[in-house]
């Protein structure tokens, strides 16, 4: 950005520099020399204009890596080794003294927790960190602009923050980071929620800032076209960064023009696709990275029989919506929707940001009752019937539940216990006096089921997003439903979750269930849903 102070140093100086970084959660620091470390000897340098990828699976320390790196870090564990920024030794460096250039900014890896809850109106959000940091009102009003021009999200600028959808939830925290216009960007999963355009619009900033002299980190689980943004890609195993890294260099330029041409869209697709060809797509799924540009050559996935009971005859559909309507704060979000899910299918629902994919299953959840005044009025109508045909329109969510179970978007707001296994022996099977806890042993099924069997006895905000996800299916498995409602359980999932996870649904729908789903990867449905449907964003009356 223009005419900024910039907290950059001048010249060739590193502007990030991690030397043999270890780190001990709390937990663990009570025998530091045995305990396993969640970070060990991580030596890493960013120059301005350089641009990192860290992959890694679940719990191989890439978040823990970005805290680091944020020093965010030292004060919840042991940190050994240095972490410096700008020449500066992190944690004591203070981004509020800077005059409004902040050294470091880090987007976290938990869409819950990225928005600040201060703001009620997105513009306030984004122009928040701005004002907390002694900028200038006109300052913050120019800079909150710039990043909603270069991230597409002007529309947004006027919309109350609770309303907003995942995807335009991921982008408002990252145009708050982007005015402060840091010198080192760490992203953690930036693609999270995020679909093909937005995230080419990503790919632009990050183009933008790696030239105007800033450098970029980036840590994920999946490789997608953002990942492949970077020149250099490094892998992180059990907290070490490993040897083997990939150099993206010789095929950078070439790429990086392709994504950022005016069909960026589809060239963004192409180039992933094209990089997850190269000699390091086996490197990357044998160190348990999900590859969203080449998920139907999983050999593991392939295993699982497709076809369930549907192919018998005399099945009747599960769940049909008829001329199901949404209007929500005087926009018309779902228009008419006629859906028929049969025994055994898996439904996938796409469409962009904002479409109305999380809309549509809490619509047939009974989790958006009417309500015709006020900010948030929405009014639903069509039909909606469940399995044996039953009227399920007017029931409220509670009475639906015994007919479907929903899995959110945002796992947290389904968990209320403290361990992982209280919450899910607190699941309710059945009706009125009939219902009843699970047993143990469906508790240990379910865990198993799900791969949280050694998370048993942890607290769920203590688990990855990805894992709290888990908690919420398992919870909906101990329901026995025959509709499965499941938003977006692909984020943040690693090569072997994501595995786990296709194995589940294809076991689910050979028993007989219907699941309806949403989500951004559109390999993985593509490859996993017999039934495709897409949403189209309808322009907003207000
Ligand atoms: N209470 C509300 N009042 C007004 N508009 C709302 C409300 N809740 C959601 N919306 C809007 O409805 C539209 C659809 O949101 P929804 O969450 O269903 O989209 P989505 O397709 O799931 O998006 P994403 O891919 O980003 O998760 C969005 O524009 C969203 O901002």
């Amino acid at each position: 950005m223009a005419d900024l102070p910039s907290a950059r140093p001048a010249g060739s100086t590193p502007l990030l520099q991690l030397r043999g970084v270890g780190f001990w959660y709390p937990e663990a620091t009570s025998d530091h020399a045995t305990a396993p470390a969640a970070l060990r000897d991580v030596t890493l340098s960013l120059a301005a204009g350089d641009a990192v990828a860290v992959l890694g699976p679940q719990g191989s320390g890439t978040s823990t890596l970005c805290r680091a790196a944020a020093g965010l870090l030292a004060e919840h564990g042991r940190l050994t080794g240095s972490v410096t920024v700008c020449d500066a030794a992190l944690p004591a460096q203070e981004p509020a003294r800077l005059s409004g250039a902040a050294p470091v900014a880090l987007l976290g890896d938990d869409p819950e927790a990225q928005l600040t809850g201060m703001a009620s109106v997105v513009l306030d959000e984004i122009q928040l960190p701005g004002r907390l940091t002694g900028l200038p009102l006109t300052e913050c009003a120019d800079r909150a602009q710039q990043v909603m021009d270069l991230l597409g999200i002007a529309e947004l600028a006027g919309r109350r923050v609770e309303e907003l959808s995942g995807g335009e939830r991921q982008l408002t925290a990252l145009a708050s980071l982007l005015t402060l216009d840091p010198a080192v960007l760490i992203l953690d999963q930036p693609s999270l929620s995020l679909d093909a355009a937005a995230r080419a619009r990503l790919l632009n900033a990050l183009r933008q800032h790696c030239t105007a002299g800033g450098a970029v980190l980036i840590a994920a689980h999946q490789w997608d076209e953002v990942t492949a943004f970077c020149p250099r890609t490094l892998f992180l195993e059990a907290g070490s960064l490993q040897n083997a890294s990939l150099t993206n260099t010789e095929k950078r330029d070439d790429d990086v023009a392709r994504l950022l041409s005016p069909a960026a869209v589809d060239d963004a697709r192409t180039a992933a696709d094209r990089s997850s060809h190269n000699a390091g797509s086996p490197t990357r799924a044998a160190r348990g990275v999900w590859d969203t540009t080449g998920a139907a050559a999983s050999p593991t996935i392939a295993e699982v029989p497709v076809s369930g009971p549907s192919s018998a005859p005399g099945w009747s559909p599960l769940l049909q919506t008829r001329g199901l309507t949404v209007v929500r704060g005087g926009s018309t979000v779902l228009n008419g929707v006629d859906l028929s899910l049969i025994p055994g299918s898996i439904t996938g629902a796409l469409g962009p940001n904002g479409a109305g994919k999380s809309t549509l299953l809490r619509a047939v959840a009974g989790l958006l009752p009417n309500r015709t005044s006020g900010a948030g009025a929405t009014t639903v109508s069509g039909t909606v019937l469940g399995p044996d045909g039953v009227d399920l329109t007017d029931l409220p969510a509670y009475q639906r539940a015994g007919h479907l179970a929903w899995v959110g978007q945002d796992p947290g707001v389904q968990l209320s216990a403290s361990t992982v296994e209280k919450e899910l022996r607190q699941t309710r099977r059945g009706e009125g006096r009939r219902r009843r806890a699970p047993s143990a042993d469906e508790v240990a099924e379910v865990l198993g089921r799900t791969g949280l069997s050694e998370h048993a006895q942890t607290h769920p905000y203590d688990l990855t997003p990805a894992q709290r996800k888990d908690v919420v299916i398992a919870a909906a498995l101990l329901l026995q439903p025959r509709v499965l409602l499941l938003d977006e359980p692909t984020l943040g999932r690693d090569g072997p979750s994501m595995e786990r996870l296709t194995r589940l649904l294809r076991g689910l729908a050979h028993a007989g269930c219907a699941v309806l789903l949403t989500t951004h990867d559109h390999r993985w449905a593509q490859m996993l849903c017999e039934t495709l449907i897409t949403l189209t964003k309808t322009p907003r009356t207000s």
